[in-house]
């Protein structure tokens, strides 16, 4: 399902009124929501709503764990970590626990990081199916997403959740959630901004059904889930 709003602000507020949805369908049904954050620039705004009244006063942020389903291996306080700009836009301004705020750690070898990552996913589910209540993802102009670049190993991981991608040409490595482990969630929702993505987004609505996804995002099919697009004008290029 593709949504199309007048602009970035109206996108960020639909995006917002969507979590606060979740979150109570979550918290009503299980006691507790589970959510995956997006990186980049384009789900900022979204945040920053969501930290703003009155969500920032209704929502139970207590209830609520965050992951981030992409990390740049870079200082945590860096501008190009996406955990920073998730602290500074929405974590650092609600009254989430810390022990509920699960950040993908670079501090050691990438590989150490994306099992660290692995085994605090495994401590959260339990033994239970890894089921998200809500991934925020994003969409790159080349169709990337997460950090599932096109022609990335990570894409074909089949069974662990975590993997770790070099991209060509970035001076650090990533650590990218995986296939295995996205295509379980119960919600999933891409943000997609702005006329750099027109083209992309153009091809992966029209690909949709293709039997042979040619792009990583249209790799991200739910097996028991729902999957909305929501773009801005600019993005949906109308
Ligand atoms: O590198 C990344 O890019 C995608 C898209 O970012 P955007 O700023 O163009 O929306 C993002 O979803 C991902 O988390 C990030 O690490």
């Amino acid at each position: 399902m593709i949504r199309v709003f007048a602009d970035a602000e109206e996108l960020a507020r639909g995006a917002a009124a969507l979590f606060a949805e979740e979150i109570s369908r979550a918290v009503t049904g299980r006691g507790r929501a589970s959510v995956l954050l997006a990186g980049g620039e384009t789900p900022r705004r979204t945040y920053e709503m969501l930290a703003g009244e009155p969500l920032r006063t209704t929502i139970p942020w207590d209830k609520i764990h965050f992951f981030w389903g992409d990390e740049r291996c870079v200082p945590a306080d860096d501008p190009r970590s996406n955990q920073a700009m998730a602290r500074e836009s929405l974590l650092d301004r609600v009254s989430v626990p810390p022990a509920n705020i699960h950040p993908i750690a670079c501090a050691d070898s990438p590989e150490q990081a994306a099992d660290a990552y692995q085994r605090a996913l495994q401590d959260h589910f339990a033994g239970d199916p890894p089921r998200f209540d809500l991934v925020f993802l994003g969409l790159g102009a080349d169709g990337h997403t997460a950090s599932l670049f096109p022609g990335s190993a990570a894409l074909a991981e089949q069974t662990r959740w975590t993997a770790v991608v070099h991209r060509p040409g970035d001076a650090f490595p990533r650590i990218t959630l995986t296939l295995p482990l996205l295509n379980q969630a119960r919600r999933l929702l891409f943000l997609v901004s702005g006329q750099g993505k027109s083209a992309m987004l153009a091809e992966i609505v029209r690909r949709v059904s293709a039997s042979v996804p040619l792009y990583p995002a249209q790799r991200v099919q739910l097996h028991n889930g729902e999957v909305s697009w929501f773009a801005d004008r600019a993005a949906a290029g109308c």
